[in-house]
């Protein structure tokens, strides 16, 4: 198969979907691997390193578009892209659909095959190719809320640890799974109070075995919530629907019951986040106030730190990708149920119900499909 690895366009996005090491092992499996000159840069990966490897660099994006069955990406296609996409072509990368109606009418209008990292699903409920970068995200979302705490940020001017003879900061954390588990370990690390509020009595139960003592789980409903924000410093959204759009927990009335300084990260943007208030914002300008409460939504939060992140990605793409390659698409996700469930788009259809409920449109089995 013909694959083409396009240099990220979104705002700070450093990563790069396949890495030298990928490339190798494409050619292995006799496939080619068309890389856009730089895509690697932000990561640390050279054009000559790609070309060692085997790859062949393209000087353009509309080359690599235009050449490739398979385009592997990090993030959405952005506008500018959207012309690019031939039909029948597969686009294996994060969509997000249910956060972006335009994203999804043009990738129906393209009537290209766009198969969705973050809804590749194991037959344990597990999101292998969205927990690498769950695990950046959550353990981000405390350094990023510490740093805009900080007075001169804009934040209450709080410590998370705090010192010898003075209280450390609240910490809540909305959602238990992955962004969750790593945001309150580094927060509890840090020494701040934190509570985890979660809907999964199991998944409560089994954070508060595996959690240090300055942990603390309560039961997600509103009632708690609206008394959690009132002493929180710090709170942090990684709520997830899978596929959908995450459901409002934080509603706009709440910020008032908040302290001035209150920081807000809200991870779960991608999925259209989960505070009424939120509205995506970018690295180059990742912070805004609302009734004196700092939000940060930053929706690619771990290309900011490329060499971990496109690392920590691409060990969990490469083994789906090179599936795609070897079989084509349709052998791939006909034979692999992990892989099925990521068709989120197909040849003009959408195939998956969070999307089709999100932007009320037609929703067709994926079964049907092939
Ligand atoms: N902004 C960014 O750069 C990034 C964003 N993300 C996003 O972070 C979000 C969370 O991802 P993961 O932690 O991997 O998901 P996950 O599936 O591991 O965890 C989600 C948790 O939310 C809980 N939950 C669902 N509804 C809830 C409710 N009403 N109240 C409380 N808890 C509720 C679930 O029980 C589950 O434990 C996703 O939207 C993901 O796409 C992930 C990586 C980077
Ligand atoms: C999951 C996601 O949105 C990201 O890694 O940027
Ligand atoms: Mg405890």
């Amino acid at each position: 198969m013909i694959i083409g690895v396009p240099k990220e366009i979104k705002n700070n996005e450093n990563r790069v979907a396949v890495t030298p090491a990928g490339v190798t092992e494409f050619l292995k499996n006799k496939h080619t691997v068309y890389v856009q000159t730089e895509a690697g840069k932000g990561s640390g990966f050279s054009d000559e390193e790609y070309m060692a490897a085997g790859a062949v660099i393209l000087p353009s994006i509309e080359q690599v578009y235009a050449i490739a069955e398979m385009i592997i990406k990090v993030k959405e296609p952005i506008e500018s892209e959207y012309a690019l996409i031939k039909e029948g072509q597969l686009l294996f990368t994060y969509f997000h659909f249910a956060s972006s109606e335009p994203l999804t009418h043009a990738m129906i209008e393209r009537k290209a095959v766009c198969l969705a990292y973050e809804t590749v699903e194991k037959t344990d409920r597990s999101l292998p190719l969205l927990v690498p970068m769950s695990e950046v995200a959550g353990r981000m979302a405390v350094q990023e809320g510490a740093k805009y705490l900080e007075k001169p940020m804009g934040g209450f001017g709080i410590l998370l640890g705090g010192v010898a003879g003075v209280k450390p900061a609240n910490v809540l954390v909305l959602g238990g799974g992955i962004v969750g588990t790593q945001a309150a370990k580094m927060a509890a690390g840090l020494g701040a109070n934190v509570t985890i509020v979660d809907i999964s009595l199991p998944r409560l139960r089994y954070l508060e075995d595996i959690m240090p003592a300055n942990v603390d789980t309560v039961m997600s409903n509103e009632y708690n919530i609206r008394d959690l924000v009132k002493s929180a410093n710090l709170i942090i959204g990684g709520v997830l629907i899978p596929g959908a759009k995450a459901p409002s927990l934080i509603t706009r009335d709440m910020l008032k019951l908040m302290k001035p300084g209150t920081v807000m990260v809200d991870v779960a943007i991608d999925q259209g986040g989960c505070f009424e208030t939120s509205k995506a914002t970018t690295h180059e300008h990742p912070i805004y106030e609302v009734d004196g409460v700092v939000h940060y939504c930053v929706a690619n939060m771990p290309g900011a730190v490329p060499y971990t992140s496109t690392l920590a990605l691409t060990n969990a793409t490469l083994p789906y990708a090179l599936q795609l390659a070897n079989l084509g698409w349709k052998a791939a996700c006909s034979r692999n149920e992990e892989l099925r469930k990521g068709l989120n788009v197909v040849n003009g259809q959408v195939v998956f119900k969070g999307v089709s409920e999100a932007w009320n449109l037609p929703y067709t089995e994926v079964e049907k499909i092939f």
